[in-house]
C-alpha cells in the first residue's frame, strides 16, 4: 500500500479516537491522536492546558501540533480534537495534504448520551449541567457542522459500532 494519511474530525464523543485506532490497526499503520500529542508534548492534560493557559492557547496549540503531525513522511490514521477543523485554516490545510479527510456524523441524541458519562474530561462541556447538555450540544455541532462538512468524506452513524464506521472508512481507501 502506498503511504496514506487518514484524518478523522467530528464532535466531541463521535468516535474519533476510539475508530481512529481501529482503522490504524487494520491497516497497520500509526494512530496518533491530535490530544494525546499535545498532552505529551505540552507536558499537560487538555483540562490542565484549558484551566491554566485558556481555550485560546490550546487553540495555537492544536494548529502548531497539527503541522507538526503532517511533517512525518509516513502513513498514519489522525483523530483531531473536536475544535481542531473550526479554527484558523486547519480544514483547508487538512484537505490540502490529504483526500481522506472523513466527518464522523453522529447525531446529538447518541452525542449526548455518550458525552453525559465523559462530560468531565471535555472542557468545554464538563461546566454544564446534565439537562442542558442536548441543547448546547445541538447549538455547537450547528455552528461547527459547516467546517466539519469540509471533509472530503462524510460517514453516518445510525448506531453502528465502532468496528462498522471504521469497516465504512476503510471501504472508501481507493
Ligand atoms: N460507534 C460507537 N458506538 C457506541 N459508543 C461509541 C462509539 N464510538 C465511540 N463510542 C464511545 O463514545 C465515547 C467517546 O468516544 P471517543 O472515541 O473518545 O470520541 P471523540 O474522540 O470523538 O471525542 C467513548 O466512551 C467511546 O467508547
Ligand atoms: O470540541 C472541542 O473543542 C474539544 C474536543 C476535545 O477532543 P474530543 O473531540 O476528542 O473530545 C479536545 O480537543 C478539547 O477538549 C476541545
Ligand atoms: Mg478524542
Amino acid at each position: 500500500m502506498k503511504e496514506v494519511k487518514i484524518v478523522l474530525v467530528g464532535y466531541m464523543g463521535s468516535g474519533k479516537t476510539t475508530v481512529g485506532r481501529i482503522v490504524a490497526n487494520h491497516l497497520n499503520v500509526n494512530f496518533l491522536d491530535l490530544d494525546a500529542f499535545i498532552e505529551e508534548g505540552e507536558k499537560m492534560s487538555i483540562a490542565s492546558i484549558f484551566k491554566e493557559k485558556g481555550e485560546i492557547y490550546f487553540r495555537k496549540k492544536e494548529i502548531e501540533y497539527l503541522n507538526k503531525v503532517f511533517l512525518k513522511d509516513e502513513s498514519f490514521v489522525l483523530s483531531l480534537g473536536g475544535g481542531t477543523p473550526c479554527f484558523g485554516n486547519n480544514m483547508e490545510f487538512i484537505n490540502s495534504k490529504t483526500p481522506y479527510s472523513f466527518y464522523l456524523n453522529v447525531g446529538i441524541n447518541e452525542l449526548e448520551e455518550r458525552l453525559v458519562k465523559e462530560k468531565e474530561h471535555r472542557p468545554m462541556i464538563s461546566h454544564l449541567a446534565d439537562d442542558k447538555l442536548t441543547e448546547f450540544i445541538g447549538m455547537h455541532l450547528f455552528e461547527r457542522s459547516f467546517f466539519y462538512n469540509k471533509a472530503h468524506h462524510k460517514i453516518k452513524s445510525n448506531r453502528n459500532t465502532p468496528t462498522e464506521i471504521a469497516e465504512m472508512i476503510v471501504n472508501k481507501l481507493v
